[in-house]
């Protein structure tokens, strides 16, 4: 019998090795692969495709870059290629509307970059990701947005005057002392504002602060979401 751990990861693989199948450009030629744990599968189908010399990897992050390397795809950079026939990443949560929480492993800003420069972006997600509505209802932990480190005390402060109502700098915990840095050596806030009636007027509110490079909600970028299910099945949203 299949324990909720293990359910939980064949949802992860059926849903990334679907929207591969699904989605993958016959003649693509540059591929954004993202950031988490789902994606791990992502990267993996990719590496089982005869054809894999003839399209370049874009990572979006550290991870993400050794996956690439890992399965014998093709490493390129977002400054070479900065047009990527699609993207696949995960999500920490979808609303009905296919917008996204995303920056849960510190990988935000990059994994928008490639998403931004894609033609298609396709997202892979277990169940537990699926918001009933709207953002903020299944992922409690506060939205994640990156930051220059020196302006961290400025940013909390404005965030909550703008209504959140808990706001952490995000820590290392028992991996290290003090805050998460970030692959662009910048720091996270995590900003919890309940359920999100307007994800494009908060992703605005946010970025226009001084000192925030980007926020994690991803406002009608993917194009398509690939959820695994308890039950074994994959269920697709798409626009
Ligand atoms: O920063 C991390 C990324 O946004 C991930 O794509 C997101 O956290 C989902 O990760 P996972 O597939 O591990 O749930």
């Amino acid at each position: 019998m299949s324990t909720g751990a293990s359910l939980v990861e064949k949802a992860k693989k059926s849903a990334a090795y679907q929207a591969v199948d699904e989605n993958f450009p016959e003649n693509a030629k540059v591929v954004g692969v993202g950031s988490g744990s789902t994606v791990i599968y992502v990267a993996e189908r990719i590496g089982q495709l005869k054809n894999k010399e003839s399209f370049v990897c874009i990572p979006t992050g550290f991870q993400s870059k050794q996956l690439i390397i890992d399965n014998g795809l093709r490493l390129g950079t977002i400054e070479q290629y900065p047009e990527v026939d699609i993207a696949f990443d995960g999500a920490d949560e979808v609303d009905t509307e296919l917008n996204l929480i995303k920056g849960g492993g510190a990988c935000l800003f990059q994994e928008k970059l490639v998403a931004a420069a894609a033609s298609k972006f396709v997202v892979v997600a277990d169940f537990r990701k699926r918001s009933p509505s709207k953002l903020g209802i299944q992922w409690r932990k506060g939205i994640p947005i990156e930051i220059v480190p020196c302006a961290y005390a400025k940013v909390i402060k404005e965030l909550k005057s703008m209504g959140a109502t808990t706001v952490d700098l995000r820590q290392g915990g028992s991996a290290k002392a003090g805050p998460v840095v970030t692959d662009n050596n910048n720091f996270l806030i995590d900003a919890d504002f309940g359920e999100v009636a307007d994800p494009a007027k908060l992703h605005t509110d946010i970025k226009q602060l001084v000192g925030v490079v980007e926020t994690g909600l991803f406002v009608q970028m993917a194009d398509k979401t690939y959820f695994g299910e308890e039950s074994g099945d994959v269920k697709c949203w798409s626009k």
